[in-house]
Formats: C-alpha cells, structure tokens, sequence
C-alpha cells in the first residue's frame, strides 16, 4: 500500500435506478440472506428521472467506515449494511491508481475503511423503493473501487442483501428475480429479461400521493403476512410462478393486453394477501390513502374498459403511490388529462413542479398552465356521470418517466458526493 503518511483519497461515484414490480416480492424464506418465497419481475425506471448517486471512497486517514444519506450521517452498524460491506470486501482485489502513485493489494482492504456518500433524487422512504435504488448503487460503486471481477448478476447476490428489491436495479429494461433454491442464496440472483429498448413505446407516470415517510416498512409488513396470511402460500405457489412465465411471454412480444391484465391483478393480489394480514389495521389516514387507491384504480379501469383493449396497466407497492404504464405516447397524452382532470393541483401549486420528468408530455396535451387543467373537457367514458367533486390537490405531484438503463459510472469528481481531498462531504 502507497505510504499512510500520503493521505491520499481514492473514489469512485456510480449511478443506480429504481425499479418497480409488476409481478411483486412480498415474503422471505430467510430474513437475513433476504432470500423471497416466489420469482419476481420489474421495470427499470429512468434514471434521469428516478436514481440515486453514490461516492464512495478510501483512504489510509480513515479510521471507521461511515455513511451519509442525503447529507446525514447514518450508522452502518445495521445487519444489512455489514452483510453487503462484507461480502464486497471479501471478493476486493489489487487496486493501481498511477497518477495519484497508489497501489493497493488485495490484503490491505481488510484493514482499508471506507467513506459512502448517498443522495436519492426522488423521496426517501415513501413507497418510491429507495431502499432498491440505494443498496444497489452502494453494491455497484463499493464493487467497482475494489476492483470485484465479477458481473451484475452476482452483485446482485450482495445488493439482495440489503434489500429483497434492489438486486433486480442492477440491470436495465425488464428484470427477473429469480428466488433460487439454494440455502445459502448463491442462486438467488436478478437476470435481465429485455433491455430499454426493447420495449421503449412504454411511458410510466407516477403518481406521488405522499412523500412522508411510511408507517409500516415493506420488510415488517411481508414479515406479518408469511406468518399470519393463509393465501400467501396459495400465491407464491400456485398464482406467482404461473404468473412469471406468461409475463416473460408478454414483455418479449410486447403484448400490451396480457401485461397489463397480469400488471393490474398482481398489484390487486399483494393487496388481497396485506388485508389477509392479521395486525394489519388501518387509520383513519390510510383509509382516505385507500379510498383514494380505488379512485385512481377505477379512472384507469373505466378508460381500458370504454377503449376495449388496455391503455394502461397500473400497479402499487406498500404504500398509495401509483405506478402507471401507458402502451405508447399516445395514450399518455389521453392519461395525463385524465389524471389531471380528476387529480387537478390547487390552486397555489405551481404546475412546473406538478408534473415533473419528462415535461415534453405537458406540451403534448398542449397544458401551460392552471387555466388550461380547469378547461380540460371530463373524459368521454363518464359522461352523463362526471363526478360532483374534483379530488383536488390529492396527489402531490407526478413523475413522467420511461423504463430506464441499470447502473452506470460517472467520470471526474465533479459530480462526486465526497471532497477528493479529505473524502468528507462535499
Ligand atoms: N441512497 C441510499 N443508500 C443506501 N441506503 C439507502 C438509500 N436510500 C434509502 N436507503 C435505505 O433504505 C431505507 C428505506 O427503505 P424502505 O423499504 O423503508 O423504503 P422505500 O424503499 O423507499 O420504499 P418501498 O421499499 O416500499 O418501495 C432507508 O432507511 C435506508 O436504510
Ligand atoms: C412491495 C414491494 O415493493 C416490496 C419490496 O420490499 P423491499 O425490497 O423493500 O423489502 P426488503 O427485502 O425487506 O428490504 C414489491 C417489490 O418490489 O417486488
């Protein structure tokens, strides 16, 4: 190793997208390896609209391994952090910097501390899987400055376990995670199915309802399921691998029908095993949260329905955000004004902040501003029926997104989280 005395800072900062599930994880077969009782199926969202940053870096002047998330220091004492530290560490090799005039050995990582600095573009903790996103991206820089010789797919092992969710961010397009057999999760790992392009008429909008932080966390919530839940069996069983294949079928032959019809019944199937759930008891404000699932739920069904093939497919995770997958633009266009007919922003809200994304889909549907929402005529499938009450100012905002590309380096420190001189925040 280069001379401690030099001081020297040695980082590498990486980009890592979310991805959302259309067949969902929901139960665990053991709780610290994080292995999941059925396969699971994603999309990768953009990172341009969705991702987390990451700066990781190591020094001879550093004394304990530390963690920033968003700026504040977090502890990495927790078992997930320690698994994933350890299992990159163990797999560490020779590291040669030149120009800064450092060589580091295998060996020395064991006695090396390093520095993670982490930003989330997107809310933390709200049902936006930043724990997918995060783990992934921690995973996938800490790998590339140790210089781990091995590929996503078993980096995605180590990311699994710091949660179920983030091994399937480790590559772009159309994710499977498949659940493995083995006791020591060595085959529990993500395979990428498509890539972005393969499917890239789809648009994604998002429906942010709350970006509080949730009540119940996925991991406590699949915890109480597997063991008070008598359907859950029924699904990882007999619903969930049936569901797998026909929905490998339908990404790779694009079929908008078939995937959203097995989109839209998982998404309701995760809902029917959480009421299935004994503890979990609803409040008052999760209640209004659910009314408002329903809504959304019934604006989207009403338009398939009067369209007679499927315009969009949408999906929930733990919490009332909803995730919805349009055919092509042409149909965003018609769901935008939907949604924002139904879901119109109050008043004070300034529009460039309630649609966000991809804001070229506003000029599709030519809206610029708040005037242009009051206008917009009530969707012809509910005509004679439109509703006596807007649900006003109910969604914070919406993400106009696309399905996106997995995880990437970025070159220089300008980007860099830390300082590439003491390796602290910037
Ligand atoms: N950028 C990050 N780097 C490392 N860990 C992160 C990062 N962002 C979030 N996490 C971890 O993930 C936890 C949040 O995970 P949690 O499952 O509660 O929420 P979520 O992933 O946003 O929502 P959901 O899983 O329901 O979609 C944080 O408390 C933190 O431990
Ligand atoms: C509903 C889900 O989003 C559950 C995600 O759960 P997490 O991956 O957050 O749980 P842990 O493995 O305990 O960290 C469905 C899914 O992403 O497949």
């Amino acid at each position: 190793m280069a001379d401690e005395s030099q001081k020297w800072v040695l980082m590498v900062t990486a980009q890592t997208p979310t991805n959302i599930a259309v067949i969902k994880y929901w139960g665990k077969r053991d709780e610290n390896l994080i292995l999941a009782i059925n396969d699971s199926i994603s999309v990768t969202l953009d990172p341009a609209h969705l991702c987390t940053t990451t700066t990781v870096a190591v020094s001879p002047a550093f004394n304990q391994d530390r963690m920033w998330l968003l700026g504040k220091e977090i502890s990495l004492s927790g078992g997930r952090y320690q698994n994933c530290l350890r299992e990159i560490r163990a797999r560490a090799n020779d590291v040669e910097d030149e120009k800064k005039g450092i060589k580091i050995t295998k060996k020395d990582w064991e006695n090396l501390r390093v520095h993670v600095a982490s930003y989330n573009n997107f809310p933390t903790a709200a049902g936006l899987a930043s724990s997918a996103a995060g783990f992934a991206c921690l995973v996938y820089s800490l790998a590339k400055l140790m210089n781990v010789q091995e590929d996503n797919g078993r980096l995605s092992a180590i990311a699994r376990q710091g949660s179920g969710s983030a091994c399937r961010s480790l590559y772009g397009g159309f994710v499977k995670w498949v659940m493995g057999k083995e006791e020591n999760g060595s085959d529990s790992i993500a395979v990428p199915l498509v890539d972005e392009r393969h499917w890239d008429e789809l648009v994604i909008i998002i429906a942010v309802v709350c970006s509080r932080q949730k009540e119940t966390s996925s991991t406590s919530g699949m915890r109480e399921t597997v063991e008070t839940s008598a359907l859950i069996e029924h699904r990882a069983k007999e619903v969930v691998p049936k569901r797998i294949i026909q929905m490998e079928e339908a990404i790779q032959k694009r079929d908008f029908a078939t995937f959203t019809h097995l989109t839209c019944a998982d998404s309701n199937q995760f809902h029917a095993v959480c009421l299935d759930t004994v503890n979990f008891l609803l409040n008052v404000s999760q209640i209004l949260m659910v009314c408002l699932i329903f809504r959304i739920i019934s604006c989207v069904e009403k338009w398939n329905r009067s369209e007679g093939t499927p315009q969009v497919a949408y999906t929930f995770d733990a919490g009332p955000n909803a995730v919805l997958i349009a055919r092509n633009r042409t149909s965003t266009s018609l769901l935008l004004q939907r949604l924002l007919f139904h879901f119109p922003p109050n008043s004070e809200t300034d529009l460039n902040s309630y649609v966000i994304g991809d804001k070229s889909l506003m000029e599709d549907i030519g809206i610029q501003d708040i005037k242009d929402i009051e206008a917009l005529p009530p969707p012809p499938e509910i005509k004679g029926k439109v509703p006596a009450q807007k649900y006003k100012g109910e969604i914070s905002y919406f993400i106009c997104t696309r399905p996106g590309r997995g995880p990437v380096l970025i070159s220089g420190d300008s980007q860099a989280l830390l300082h590439p001189d003491s390796g602290l925040p910037k």
